[in-house]
């Protein structure tokens, strides 16, 4: 049964967003939600209620309920991988020797962490690649500027220049290699690693690779390829949901162990609220509703994300992988063709910065998707209020200002009744946004608001009948890279064997 056919018909019908507040006087309240340190507001996004109900009796006919307790329990949710998703695990939810075998992990990272920031390193240069470095780098990035332990340095980028810039800032002799690959093979880790193993050597240091950490969940290629500690995951936590896992060393190393712990705790409280809470009043399954009712039914092929506090700029790059990733799929679990679309384009930038940049399109451009809005109540900082009050005021302003739109009637007046400069001056409105705003950016909300993106994120695969946890689609080009690399002719396409001659490979 395709239980989105009434929805894809449904979203084909414009819908006026402000004229909803009108009509249905439960709206603030129905899509407005205070989970875990963080308050969603869904209400200005194009979504009428009795849509809402139709997504979630679509969610109750998808099985989400059935889903939710197999991803909770630990069993298969991966079926093209024969995987379970254990990320929750590391976060204490979950099937009981799940639950252990992360708990001895964490106690093991603990142990690791400490020892380095009891033994005078200075520098850790942390070496991975997508969710290898993604989630690491926003921990850090985030939570880190007061942290009193080694400055972490995340290189991902087969690209010289990455590990070059990194081995410019460190000193070898107090520097320290954490190389992070769920496999252990990823191309572009290894040779960094490689590399970076060169620059110790030469600069004097003894047996660089005893020196190394290795994260991963092939522990037995870490310790035959030489390194001198290895901290291993299971296969079953997916990379793009590792930074819970032993992978969130960094964190532990530059802020304590009890940092990394605050994190999983936070997460923990979201898991619970996700796992325990009636779909009607589920923020991560609300989200991903609204999610599928803009991507798959309404048409609308892109979300953008704008982090109104400096610590999250890098959230929207991790949300590109934990989204696109998982969900940008044109098959269903079974294999079938998707009868519409998947996942939306997950973009987006920091606020105030990208308002200057990128706002003009979406105030006034033909490319229509909802926008989220990520605010902080408390600033991280201690400069003059003023900054933070015109950081928040903006954020609100532009939520308000892409629904209220300007009238031409209004436009025509600011423009001394020139009918074209009014018509340039005119904003549509009506375009839809959504806000969170957490009272406080610590590692207990940041922990729940990943959380809230990854229960979303399944939430609405299961919605879309699709596996998030699997990612075939980088395959083919990694194999084609390799086929390059190696001087072998795939009988590529005239442009490519063009190229490939004038870059001299
Ligand atoms: O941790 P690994 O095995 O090096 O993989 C790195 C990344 O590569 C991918 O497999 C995609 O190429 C991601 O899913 C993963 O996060």
């Amino acid at each position: 049964m395709d239980h989105l056919a009434a929805l894809r018909a449904a979203g084909a019908q414009p819908v006026d967003i402000p004229s909803l507040f009108v009509g249905e006087p439960d709206r603030l309240d129905r899509l407005s939600l205070t989970v875990a340190g963080l308050h969603a507001d869904l209400s200005r996004l194009a979504l009428p209620l009795p849509i809402l109900d139709q997504l979630l009796a679509a969610a109750t006919a998808a099985d989400l309920p059935g889903w939710r307790a197999r991803l909770f329990a630990g069993e298969i949710v991966n079926p093209s991988e024969g995987r379970a998703a254990t990320h929750m695990a590391e976060r204490g939810q979950g099937r009981a020797d799940h639950v252990a075998t992360a708990a001895a992990s964490a106690t093991a990272v603990a142990a690791c962490a400490e020892a380095l920031r009891s033994a005078g390193v200075r520098d850790v240069i942390h070496i991975g690649i997508g969710g290898s470095a993604l989630g690491p780098a926003l921990l850090i990035d985030a939570l880190g500027r007061d942290g009193d332990g080694p400055n972490i340095h995340v290189v991902a980028n087969i690209d010289g220049e990455a590990l070059a810039r990194a081995m410019a800032a460190c000193d070898p002799h107090r520097t320290r290699l954490v190389i992070v690959s769920k496999t252990f093979t990823t191309a572009e880790t290894m040779t960094n690693a490689q590399s970076a193993l060169d620059w110790l050597a030469a600069h004097g240091v003894a047996d660089p690779r005893a020196g190394c950490i290795a994260i991963t969940a092939r522990p037995d290629r870490a310790r035959a390829w030489g390194a001198g500690t290895v901290l291993d995951f299971a296969t079953s936590v997916g990379g793009r949901y590792s930074l819970w896992s032993a992978v969130g060393l960094p964190l532990a190393l530059r802020c304590g162990p009890a940092t990394l712990a605050a994190l999983r705790a936070g997460a923990a409280a979201m898991d619970a609220h996700f796992r325990d809470a009636p779909l009607a009043s589920n923020l991560p399954v609300l989200a991903a509703l609204a999610d599928v009712w803009a991507a798959h039914a309404q048409g609308q092929q892109t979300r953008a994300v704008f982090a109104y506090d400096e610590r999250l700029r890098l959230l929207p790059s991790y949300l590109q992988q934990l989204e696109m990733e998982s969900n940008g799929k044109r098959v269903s679990r079974d294999g079938d063709p998707l009868p519409g679309a998947s996942a939306a384009i997950t973009w987006g930038g920091t606020g105030t910065d990208a308002q200057h940049a990128v706002f003009q399109l979406l105030h006034q451009g033909t490319a229509i998707g909802p926008i989220e809005f990520i605010g902080v109540k408390q600033p991280g900082h201690g400069l003059p209020a003023t900054h933070h009050r015109q950081l928040l005021a903006n954020m609100l302003a532009q939520g308000a200002a892409l629904l209220k739109g300007r009238s031409f009637d209004a436009a025509l007046a600011l423009s001394g009744g020139d009918p074209a400069l009014a018509r340039a001056k005119t904003f549509p409105g009506n375009r839809p946004s959504a806000t969170l705003l957490l009272d406080r950016l610590d590692a207990e909300t940041l922990g729940a608001l990943i959380a809230f993106y990854e229960h979303r994120t399944f939430a609405a695969a299961v919605l879309l009948g699709l596996n998030p946890f699997d990612q075939w689609g980088v395959e083919l080009g990694k194999e084609m890279a390799n086929a390059l690399i190696a001087g072998e002719d795939l009988g590529f396409d005239p442009s490519t064997a063009r190229l490939v001659a004038l870059a001299g490979l």
